[in-house]
């Protein structure tokens, strides 16, 4: 019999649910056994995604067709706002599987947060009590002993590696924090969107819910966590023209007589044992080329010409660490795995 552990992905033919197919495939400990749709059942994931010709996968079927039962774990990359009731319905239906969410659905512990954020009451209120905020660096404990993660997103992926070390450490001022982000088109999922057409977005950088991203509140949450004090950050993310990556910029002001090389050393000290965050040395500065297609994060920090600041830089992979490789890393410590397993791919450069 397979000691493999029995993985189910809901949102299979969409892109964060195609990176956990990538990776799960070749991971030592995985099995896929099953795999749902919404527009695409009926069909085969070599239909959706042509670049899978290798793999014998099952067929992408609806959520609701799925004996849930005989599942160890399931990966969600549902939209947000779908996910807390079918994720309720799957845990109904096994209450012994693992859930890792992709989506923002469980990722804000404050209700009326989500609620003024997302625009309407959790449907899903027990469930959001109850889920464990999957950012792994800070929270492996309760990850392990989890039922429910909720990966964090993206963009606060890469904030937050860079920042909640300094938070934490007092060496930031965390009431004057500036992050300038920037995300390749995949971040938007693969559904048809205007602005993702390549002729809107190959040829321009474009700002977009400036003032409004629903990440702001992730992020300031969790700083929030690492300072004890409540925080609000300014975030404006970009669409630049690529398929993957991300990058952000946070511009911070030191605390007393701080330095950058304090800034740094507080990051070498936080990361100097974790096996996918890389805080690179001052001749080098992050860049999406390092991270493409891996689960690492790198992260580098310069002094700014203005007096008592600098500037952070972190950088990774929206699809990998950015959501589906931060699942699986998630789901092997749920598993009692090895962190690393299935995620050690070097990144694809140029
Ligand atoms: N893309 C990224 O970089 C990141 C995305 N996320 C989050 O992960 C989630 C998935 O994102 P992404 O993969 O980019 O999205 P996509 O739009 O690429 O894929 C969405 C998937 O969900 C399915 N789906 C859509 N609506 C329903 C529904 N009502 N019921 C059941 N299935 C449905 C789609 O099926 P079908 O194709 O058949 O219609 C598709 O498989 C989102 O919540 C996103 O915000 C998080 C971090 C990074
Ligand atoms: C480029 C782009 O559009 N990116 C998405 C972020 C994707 C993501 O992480 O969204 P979730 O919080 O739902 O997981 C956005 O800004 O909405």
């Amino acid at each position: 019999m397979s000691s493999k552990k029995k993985i189910g992905i809901l949102g299979a033919s969409g892109y964060t649910g195609a990176d956990a197919v990538r990776l799960l495939a070749r991971h030592p400990n995985a099995e896929i056994t099953a795999l749902t749709a919404n527009t695409h059942a009926g069909k085969s994931m070599g239909d959706v995604f042509p670049h899978f010709f290798m793999l014998d996968l099952p067929k992408l079927v609806e959520w609701e067709k799925v004996d849930w039962t005989g599942l160890d774990a399931v990966f969600c990359g549902l939209p947000h706002g779908t996910t807390q009731e079918i994720i309720a319905a799957v845990l109904r239906a096994n209450p012994n599987i693992k859930v890792l969410d992709m989506s923002a659905d469980f990722r804000l512990r404050n209700k009326d947060t989500y609620a003024q954020w997302y625009g309407h009451e959790h449907r899903a209120l027990e469930l959001q009590g109850e889920a464990v905020y999957g950012l792994t660096e800070f929270y492996r404990e309760k990850i392990a002993a989890a039922r429910l993660v909720a990966c964090p997103g993206c963009y606060p992926t890469a904030a937050l590696l860079a920042l909640v070390p300094l938070a934490k450490a007092k060496l930031i001022d965390v009431d004057d924090i500036v992050i300038d982000a920037k995300s390749g088109v995949t971040g938007a999922g693969r559904g048809l969107k205007q602005n993702t057409l390549f002729s809107e977005a190959g040829e321009g950088l474009s700002p977009y819910s400036v003032g409004t991203h629903r990440h702001a509140p992730e992020i300031e949450q969790e700083i929030g966590v690492a300072a004890g004090t409540a925080v609000t950050v300014n975030f404006t993310p970009h669409l630049i023209p690529m398929a993957r990556g991300e990058l952000c910029t946070s511009y911070v002001r030191l605390n007393g007589g701080a330095t950058p090389d304090d800034l740094r050393a507080a990051l070498e000290k936080a990361y100097a044992n974790e096996p996918f965050v890389h805080v690179a040395k001052k001749s080098v500065l992050p860049q999406t080329q390092n991270v493409r297609g891996s689960n690492y994060v790198q992260i580098g920090v310069v002094a700014d010409r203005i007096k008592n600041r600098a500037i952070v830089i972190s950088t990774l992979d929206n699809l990998v660490k950015g959501s589906a490789g931060q699942a699986i890393q998630n789901m092997n410590l749920m598993f009692g795995l090895p962190e690393t397993a299935g995620l050690q791919q070097i990144a694809l450069f140029p």
